[in-house]
């Protein structure tokens, strides 16, 4: 953990240096004043000394003044170390989260990541800066303090002594416990980000069912666990202030009480007793710091591990080390293939997948929800791997190409399809940012895009805002079609892509692709039967299984489900998973 943390420090490995070293100054001053003040008091008050008390006070200005700058510098650098280290932190999870897989992704959860990225990281800067300020200047302060203590009267520096061990008790006790549920508080972080975020991505599913007082207490309730922990961790912390001012009270009142006993028995000068006091309120202040930072790093491990989890986790598809960086056509090839999510489960996702299709085919593939479409082509851009068996693109294992080449050869729209706030067009030119205007108008043309972007006032230059919520389901589908297109692949693949595009439009999309992409694969996920029946061949899924796989013509015949679909969506209309789950 240390050493993937300290590698974010090491720019700032000056900075991180000299803060500490500043506060050590200022605290070498902080000890000096009190005994200058005590010989300005003795030397020069009680003897009537004024140029001893210039001469001192001009050398108490000047520590005083030196104090002040190193307090300055150290706070400088402090915060210039802590800043850049959140900032690296920041970027260097940021990087890693880009290199996740999607098993990567469902490991920590969205929102868990976003808490990581922003409470985990402010914490981590906090904790960082408290460190760098008070981890050698509390210590040194109260070791001072002490020094000079003992050096002017042992007996009422032990009291000091007695204090600090009994107030540091109860600190350590106070500070421990309020830990603890600061610790507890990150995971309910998560836990109220996700709230959030689900709420905030479903807002109109959830206007559309009028859940609004639902998703209210659900985040009171996410709201509320996080209130209930900082209550009663600020509970134990109210003790300390009150417990500081008892103690320091206690201690001054003693001090003077056995110091005026001790000046008029001669023992102890006033400014001496005067020193004391000053050191006192040193030392008090440095148990202060330093249960702060006891508190700050115990509540910042929780935040380093969690930070330490996302920059370590390396993604589990790996580039192989000596990759291909060309894809020789689109033929793909599953050759017993297994798939589950999750290692352990028992029956996988996909069982035993054995099919082999030829560059240029159109093939489509159907099945019940959940009958694992999605999962299958998943497997061929290595969104995920395959658990076991063989997946073989343009005759090669997909495993042995460069990660980057083969995704740029396999264009997927996706079934939950994003377009991102900017134009048409810079949301068009994310498949291809050298995309002139021309292709990505070819490309709208060829996706039926086209014709409502030319009527929109700003055409290609409409902005579309974050999400792509100001343009219909259709469009939005039709738009991503686009940008996939954009990316000229070997292989497109539409995930049920064109569910909210109208028959019309979904058959002549599938027409301008036979004719001006021949030689791209194109596979086709689709719940309407119109949008397959023209394929060259069709793949019926059932239950994560190959129930069939061949020209459509032939499945009428030879497939029971295939046939049952067909007839229920030409006869009755209704669509694959109602009649599928009739049979
Ligand atoms: N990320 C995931 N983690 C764990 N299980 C998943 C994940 N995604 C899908 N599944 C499970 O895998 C199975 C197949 O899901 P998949 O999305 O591939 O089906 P599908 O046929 O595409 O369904 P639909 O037509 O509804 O999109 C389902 O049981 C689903 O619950």
């Amino acid at each position: 953990m240390l050493k993937t943390l300290g590698a974010q420090v090491k720019e700032f490995k000056k900075a991180s240096v000299l803060t500490p070293v500043f506060m050590i100054l200022e605290v070498i001053m902080e000890t000096v004043i009190p005994l200058l003040m005590a010989s300005i008091i003795d030397d020069g008050v009680e003897k009537g000394d004024i140029s001893h008390i210039y001469a001192v006070g001009g050398w108490m200005v000047a520590a005083a003044a030196v104090g002040l700058f190193a307090g300055v510098m150290g706070g400088k650098f402090g915060a210039r170390a802590s800043t850049g280290f959140a900032r690296n932190l920041r970027e260097a999870m940021f990087e890693n989260i880009q290199t996740f897989s999607f098993a990567n992704i469902d490991k920590f959860s969205t929102a868990g990541l976003v808490t990581r990225l922003t409470t985990d990281v402010t914490n981590m800067q906090n904790a960082y800066q408290m460190i760098l300020r008070m981890c050698m200047r509390a210590p040194a302060s109260l070791i001072c303090a002490m020094v000079m203590a003992f050096t002017i009267n042992v007996k009422l520096a032990s009291i000091y002594l007695a204090a600090v061990i009994l107030l540091g008790t109860c600190l350590f006790f106070i500070m421990n416990n309020a830990t603890k549920y600061f610790q507890q508080a990150f995971p309910k972080y998560d836990d109220m980000n996700a709230s959030v975020q689900e709420n905030v991505s479903a807002i109109r599913v959830v206007k559309a069912y009028v859940r609004e007082e639902h998703e209210i207490s659900k985040f009171h309730r996410a709201s509320g666990n996080i209130y209930k922990i900082f209550v009663k961790a600020e509970r134990n912390l109210t003790y300390n202030a009150p417990l500081m001012q008892f103690t320091v009270y206690g201690c001054i009142l003693l001090i003077c009480w056995l110091g005026a006993k001790m000046i008029v028995g001669t023992t102890l000068t006033t400014g001496e007793l005067m020193s004391l006091l000053a050191y006192c309120m040193n030392i008090l202040m440095s148990l202060m710091m330093l249960s702060m930072v006891f508190v700050m790093i115990t509540m910042s491990i929780a935040s380093a591990r969690r930070i330490t989890e996302v920059l370590n986790e390396k993604s589990d598809l790996k580039n192989p080390e000596a990759p291909l960086y060309e894809v020789k056509d689109g033929s793909i090839e599953f050759r017993h293939v297994d798939f589950a999510y999750n290692k352990e489960s028992e029956k996988p996702v996909l069982q035993d997948i054995t099919l082999s299709i030829r560059p240029g085919e159109t093939i489509g593939i159907i099945g019940g929800t959940g009958s694992a479409k999605t999962s299958l082509v998943n497997l061929i851009s290595r969104l995920y791997d395959v658990t076991s068996g063989q997946l073989l693109v343009g005759g090669k294992d997909v495993k042995e190409y460069d990660m980057e080449t083969l995704r740029n050869e396999v264009s997927v729209v996706l079934q939950k399809n994003v377009l991102f706030s900017g134009t048409i067009l810079e949301n068009l030119r994310w498949g291809n940012k050298e995309a002139t205007k021309e292709e990505c108008m070819e490309a709208c043309r060829m996706a039926c895009a086209d014709e409502f972007i030319e009527k929109m006032p700003e055409g290609y230059e409409t902005h579309i805002t974050q999400g792509g919520s100001n343009v219909s389901g259709g469009q939005k589908q039709r738009l991503c079609i686009a940008r996939a297109l954009l990316k000229k692949p070997k292989i497109l693949i539409l995930d049920d892509s064109t569910s909210a595009v109208d028959t019309a439009t979904d058959s002549k999309i599938r027409r301008a692709f036979k004719e001006e992409i021949p030689d791209t694969t194109k596979l086709i996920i689709a719940q309407r039967i119109s949008s397959v029946e023209n394929a060259d061949r069709v793949i019926v899924m059932e239950d994560g299984r190959i129930d069939g796989f061949d020209t459509p013509q032939n499945l009428l015949e030879t497939n029971a489900i295939y046939r049952e679909v067909y007839e229920s969506q030409t006869k009755g209309g209704g669509d694959f998973d109602e009649k599928a789950g009739e049979e």
